[in-house]
């Protein structure tokens, strides 16, 4: 039977990257999509931007939503200090299980929980079943109309403290309107624009930046 995208992306990181080396799974996955087949991930150039908020940040709680194939956990999670927590949520079944085996290959997995199942069921769920009282950053890379309603039930679920950073992708294409239209006119958040390209593409695209202020 014909291979699946994810499941292709995942044969390239075990054929050219080091297993328990999370940065060569990283240039695994951007020399397959730049060489080979285009794929979904926040990729290199944001990718760097990303890097520089969770060092800026350095967080002992993250959390993700939207896993897809594991790329952006596995590069937040090289990144995050000894006994930090990533909890990465992914509701399509193939994609979680692709995901398990990158974030495995790059030997980050201590530091991750991957979790089978919608945003808007485990937001609510988070402090009963990880013991999370606050997110100290949150990264926004799944449909992007969940968006704003994640991030209002996350304000509502008290998963927001004084200085939590959200962290959004696509904000210009595939674009987020109604998000970015709340996170930059809200009172509660103070919101920078890190502009950039579409992964793999000369597309503009860019990552928003915003604080919530409690
Ligand atoms: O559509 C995009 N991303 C949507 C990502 C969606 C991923 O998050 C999961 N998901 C969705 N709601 C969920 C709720 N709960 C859990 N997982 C969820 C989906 O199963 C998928 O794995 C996208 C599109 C382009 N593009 O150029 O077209 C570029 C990008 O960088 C993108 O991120
Ligand atoms: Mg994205």
């Amino acid at each position: 039977t014909q291979s699946t995208r994810p499941q292709r992306l995942l044969g390239a990181v075990q054929k050219n990257a080091t297993r328990g080396d999370p940065r060569s799974v990283v240039q695994a996955i951007d020399q397959f999509c730049r060489q080979k087949e285009w794929a979904m991930n926040v990729g290199d150039e944001k990718g760097c931007i990303l890097d520089s908020v969770v060092s800026e940040v350095n967080p002992a709680t993250v959390l993700e939503l939207g896993t897809y194939c594991g790329y952006s956990t596995v590069r937040i999670a090289s990144l995050l200090p000894p006994h930090a927590k990533l909890i990465t949520l992914e509701f399509n079944p193939d994609f979680a299980a692709i995901a398990r085996q990158v974030i495995a290959w790059a030997g980050v997995e201590d530091k991750v929980h991957l979790v089978e199942g919608a945003s808007g069921d485990w937001i609510p769920k988070m402090t009963e079943q990880f013991g999370v009282k606050t997110f100290d950053l949150v990264f926004l890379d799944h449909w992007k109309d969940r968006y704003l309603p994640d991030t209002m039930l996350m304000e509502e679920c008290g998963l927001l403290r004084k200085g939590s950073i959200l962290l959004a992708d696509n904000v210009i294409c595939p674009g987020t309107p109604d998000y970015l239209e709340y996170v930059r006119s809200s009172l509660r958040y103070e919101s920078q624009y890190f502009k950039s390209h579409l992964e793999y593409t000369k597309v503009e695209d860019g990552l928003e930046k915003s604080v919530f202020l409690g």
